[in-house]
């Protein structure tokens, strides 16, 4: 990817949620340091805005308030609910920063966080996050979702789906993918080789396949076959043993076979700062680790830590010096 300078693009995400708030806190905290512009309605942020026509504007505008290329969505922010109406401006800004970042107008994408069902019941949205859409609008077959702190690196191999279809959902291409991405990514940012943990799916690592065969019948032939190639894997390991500090010196990122397995840890380690970024896209995208927060939406609670991690982690990306 190209060195950029141009601003990050940040899609608003769900107005009834915290993001309108983390946003105006990130601007004011940022200052001049990092030129970002919104993709959403200026009336639904949480402080000054200067609308601008074009992203360019951006740079200089952001001296006096947050950045924004104002879309109409059409019926007011009510912090803590989310607006049918809303549902479909929330994804046609997605689209449009995918757009500016194909375009050389914008260097990255950061997305605020998106409340999925709103979406789904508004606007009929036809996927369970960003990472599936974005892989959509870029007309890539294979993406993988990695939350990055800087503690640790974790991809859940399978995203959103129910636990109960994790199992199937593991084939030996799947995972061969997930894997082959999340190694090609780390190259690109710069790791030689880069030291790969893969868990097991089951307790112990399936115990030698008393306690289930998914180790023996899928992870093992897979890791085999890649070691071959070179690559440096450790695993299937067990799940429970593989992210306190002293394992976690032992590797550069960890592959986990579903959702819970890879976002519990890196949550609980660092939940303000860290940063969900798409891998195996040909843009840059970023995203705060959190959710829409609507329970705390409006109180002037939300931290805009993670905000601000994933908008330097695009930078940073943009310049290629890295995540
Ligand atoms: N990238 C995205 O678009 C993401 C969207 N979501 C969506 O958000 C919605 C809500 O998800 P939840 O599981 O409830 O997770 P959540 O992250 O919105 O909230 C979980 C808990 O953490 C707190 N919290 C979250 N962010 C915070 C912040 N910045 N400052 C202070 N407290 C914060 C909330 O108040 C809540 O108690 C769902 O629709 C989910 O799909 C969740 C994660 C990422
Ligand atoms: N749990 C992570 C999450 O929901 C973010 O998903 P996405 O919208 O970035 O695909």
């Amino acid at each position: 990817m190209p060195r950029s300078d141009a601003p990050i693009a940040l899609s608003i995400g769900e107005p009834g949620g915290i993001g309108p708030e983390t946003i105006a806190k990130a601007w004011d905290r940022l200052g001049a340091e990092l030129p970002f512009f919104v993709i959403g309605d200026p009336t639904h942020i949480d402080g000054p805005v200067e609308v601008i026509a074009h992203p360019g504007e951006a740079p200089r505008a952001l001296h006096r308030g947050v950045p924004v290329l104002a879309r109409d969505f059409g019926a007011p922010r009510i912090p803590g609910t989310a607006q049918p109406a809303h549902a479909q401006p929330v994804i046609d800004a997605i689209r449009d920063g995918v757009a500016l970042v194909m375009a050389g107008e914008a260097a990255a994408l950061t997305t605020a966080p998106i409340h999925k069902k709103a979406l789904m019941d508004g606007a009929g949205f036809a996927y369970p996050g960003h990472t599936e859409y974005l892989a959509h609008l870029a007309g890539v077959e294979d993406v993988v979702m990695m939350l990055a702190c800087p503690e640790l690196r974790v991809v859940p191999a399978t995203i959103h789906i129910p636990l109960a279809d994790v199992p199937a959902a593991l084939t030996r291409t799947h995972l061969t993918r997930v894997i082959r991405i999340t190694h090609a990514a780390l190259m690109a940012q710069g790791h030689a080789n880069p030291r790969i943990a893969v868990a097991g799916l089951n307790p112990h690592a399936g115990e030698g396949g008393a306690i289930g065969r998914e180790e023996i019948e899928t992870i093992i032939p897979v890791l085999d076959a890649l070691r071959a190639e070179g690559l440096a894997l450790a695993g299937p390991l067990p799940a429970d043993t593989m992210f306190h500090p002293a394992a976690r010196a032992g590797y550069d990122v960890a592959i986990c076979m579903y959702h819970d397995q890879a976002l519990v840890p890196i949550k609980t380690i660092d939940f303000a700062g860290g940063v969900n970024v798409t891998l195996g896209l040909p843009l840059i995208r970023t995203s705060p680790d959190h959710g829409t927060a609507f329970d705390i939406a409006g109180t002037g609670r939300a931290d805009p830590t993670s905000l601000i991690a994933a908008l330097r982690m695009a930078r940073d990306m943009a310049q290629g010096t890295g995540a």
